[in-house]
This record gives C-alpha cells, structure tokens and sequence, in this order.
C-alpha cells in the first residue's frame, strides 16, 4: 500500500518534470499503480486508516508524487452527503480539451500532499472544464466537469506537467480574484 513515506516532497526533481505520455495498453505495474492510488485516496479518506497510517487526506494523487513520471492521476472526490463520489477515476492522458472563462478558486485554498507547509491564497482556476482522458482499460473518455470535481481535476494535471498549486497565488495580492470568478465553499 502507499503511505506518506512514499509521497516525494519539493526538491525532488520528479515534482517538477513533465511526466512522461503513457502508452496503452499498460503494463502490469503501471496498472498496479493505478489500483494502490486509488487505494491511497480510499484510506487517506476512512478516518481510522487513516489515523492507523498515519496518512494525510487527499481527493486526489499523481503518479509524479510517487516519483512514477507518467501522465496518471487517480481522482477520488467524495460528496458532501457521503453518498456516490462526485467524481471517481483514475485518469491517463488527460487534456483540458475546452473551459469555461469563468475562473473559481476553492475558499479554503489548496494544499498538497507533496508540499508540508500551508500555502494561504486562492488558487483560480477553469470553474467548468470538458476534459479528455483515457482510463487504465484505454477506454477514452470526454467529460464535462465544473466546481470542485473540476479544480481537484486541474490540480492532478497541473502535478503531470510539474506546476503544483502555489504558483498560481499571486502572492503580493493572495485573496484577490476577478469580480467575476466564483469562490467555492
Ligand atoms: O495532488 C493531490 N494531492 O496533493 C493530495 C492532497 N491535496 C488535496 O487533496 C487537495 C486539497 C485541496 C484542494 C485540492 Cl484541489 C486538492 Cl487536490
Ligand atoms: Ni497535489
């Protein structure tokens, strides 16, 4: 299983790396990979595993925070009510192939496994996004996702081209955003 101990911090140069196309179908470790993701965002979100591991939690892993640099991101947002997740997949490949001008950035701000200090601001970013990806079947897939699903979605992809979540935050103004983006609370 993934834990902490896994998950590689900044300074490591894979964090910072275009990650690497990946070409179906996949071999068996990359579908395993795949598989303990999903798994890491599972415990990381079951309060006594993850009190047990020891594991921060996530909606979301890229393969590169596993020092893996391949275009893979698991994504697991759960709903508010705790019935079906929002959005459930692993996603490969994935290309924002269309977005809305409207921006919105989470009220709360971002963190990030792969970063271990609090980085206050908001993160703007596409509110609503028609994302292209392929599932770990090679299954190609076109969805529309808007609102949270959407940020935890460009927050995984920022991770494959090696942006992670600060270096969105206008840091001399880190709560300041267009009248006409949207905050999500
Ligand atoms: O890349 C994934 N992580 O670093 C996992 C930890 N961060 C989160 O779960 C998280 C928290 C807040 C907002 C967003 Cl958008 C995300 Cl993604
Ligand atoms: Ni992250």
């Amino acid at each position: 299983m993934i834990t902490m101990k896994n998950i590689i911090r900044e300074g490591k140069d894979t964090l910072r790396s275009e990650a690497k196309k990946a070409v179906f179908p996949l071999s068996a470790e990359q579908r395993q990979l795949a598989h303990d993701m999903m798994e890491f965002l599972e415990n990381s979100q079951d309060p006594k595993i993850a009190e047990k591991y020891h594991l921060r939690a996530g909606v979301g892993l890229a393969a590169p925070q596993v020092d893996v640099s391949l275009q893979m991101a698991s994504v697991l947002v759960p709903s508010a009510d705790g019935s079906a997740p929002l959005f459930k997949d692993t996603i490969v490949n994935p290309v924002i192939i269309s977005h809305s001008v409207q921006g919105a950035a989470l009220s709360e701000g971002e963190g990030c496994l792969s970063v271990d200090r609090d980085v206050p601001g908001y993160v703007v970013r596409h509110d609503r996004i028609t994302l292209r990806y392929y599932d770990v079947e090679g299954q190609q897939h076109k969805i529309r996702l808007k609102n949270y699903p959407a940020i935890v979605c460009q927050h995984e992809i920022d991770h494959l081209h090696g942006i992670l979540f600060y270096d969105h935050i206008d840091h001399d103004h880190p709560f300041t955003m267009e009248d006409e983006d949207l905050v999500i609370e």
